[in-house]
């Protein structure tokens, strides 16, 4: 005879934090849910959303993508992907070609990244599911969807029928949403999203909160159960969102900064503020200095290929490239600062 002992959670639909009320035992075996959350480690730490290696001639180039894992590894300290998502230009490429790139993380990185999150946003539906379902075949770790933002959605409920569609299509894999209103234009809080969306979609397990509401974001914490994720997206302000209480960061800098950053979550964890703040601080100074010569996602590309000698190659339009002067420029702060 097994006896297993479960816990039993019991989440009272107010602010308060979901609370374990009793012990079970139950005498025989104990079948669990399909997509339970202990089979999926709950998503911690930095997570570094990747740029997309192109060729001269603007073709995708997955053979960058093995030694990019190792210097992500080796270099960074950094252990978790976020691909295809805005740093990876995910919505300027085909969906072919995202495919193949998430095949090739999840195929490289297996055994030495501890996740890789395949953003599969789309305009269009179909092509969201479409990726959503390869992105399990080839064993990604979970999947994040951006609001649709030509046709955008006319309020939260729609927009949560559209994620639960996608969801649907990769029943079990973790499911993220990706909150990123500069640049979708999709203004509702992140907060009205999460209202009621784990009944709607049985695998969400967090957000990505690419927005500089810090508001928003402690409602969202207020609001979230202990299995799931929150991820803060502005690198420059994480300390705040740590501070609020953000269970880690996807970013575009810890493809460079990994180290520091590292040194940042390290530093707040034992408490000591005054580490922690110096070391935002840095990430700052390059920031406010990149931003100041002109600072985007093709300059962002061009300055990881200058620190780690990948040849991630140009931006795909309509991005223009960045001038060298530029890159270096930034890649000498960067070694200052360091
Ligand atoms: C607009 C943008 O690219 N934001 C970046 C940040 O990491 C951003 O580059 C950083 O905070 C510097 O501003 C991430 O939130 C984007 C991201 O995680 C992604 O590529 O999906």
């Amino acid at each position: 005879m097994f006896i297993n002992v479960i816990n039993i959670r019991i989440r009272v639909m107010t602010s308060a934090p979901p609370l374990t009320i009793i012990s079970l035992r139950v005498d025989g075996d104990l079948t669990l849910p399909t997509m339970a959350s202990h089979v999926h480690k709950k998503l911690t730490g930095l997570v570094a959303a990747t740029f997309t290696p192109l060729t001269t001639e603007g073709e995708i180039n997955p053979s960058v993508i093995g030694p990019y894992i190792d210097y992500l590894i080796d270099k960074q300290g950094v252990r978790n992907v976020f691909v295809n998502g805005t740093t990876g230009e995910g919505i300027s490429l085909s969906v072919d070609e995202r495919k193949r790139l998430a095949a090739e993380w999840c195929e490289k990185g297996k055994g030495k990244l501890e996740q890789v999150i395949v953003h599969v946003g789309c305009m269009c539906l179909r092509e969201s599911q479409d990726l959503a379902r390869h992105a399990a075949e080839v064993g990604a770790d979970g999947i994040a969807v951006v609001s649709p933002s030509v046709f955008k959605p006319s309020d939260t409920g729609v927009l949560r029928e559209f994620l639960k569609e996608v969801a649907a299509a990769a029943p079990d894999l973790p499911f993220y949403y990706y909150h990123i209103p500069a640049l979708t234009g999709v203004n509702f809080l992140a907060r009205d999203v999460l209202e009621g969306i784990e009944e709607c979609i049985p695998s969400f397990r967090g957000l990505k909160f690419s927005g500089s509401d810090l508001m928003d974001f402690g409602q969202c914490v207020q609001y979230c159960p202990p299995h799931w994720s929150l991820l803060y997206g502005m690198d420059e302000q994480l300390l705040a969102a740590l501070a609020m209480g953000a269970n880690g960061a996807v970013g575009s800098t810890f493809n460079y900064l990994g180290n520091k950053v590292n040194g940042l979550l390290s530093a707040f964890e034992k408490g000591d503020l005054n580490q922690a703040r110096t070391l935002q601080f840095q990430v700052q100074e390059v920031l406010s200095f990149a931003v100041k010569l002109g600072f985007d996602v093709a300059v962002n590309k061009k300055l990881m290929s200058e620190v780690s000698g990948l040849a991630l190659g140009p931006p795909r339009l309509p991005l223009r490239p960045c001038p060298q002067k530029r890159a270096t420029s930034i890649a000498q702060k960067l070694q200052q600062v360091l």
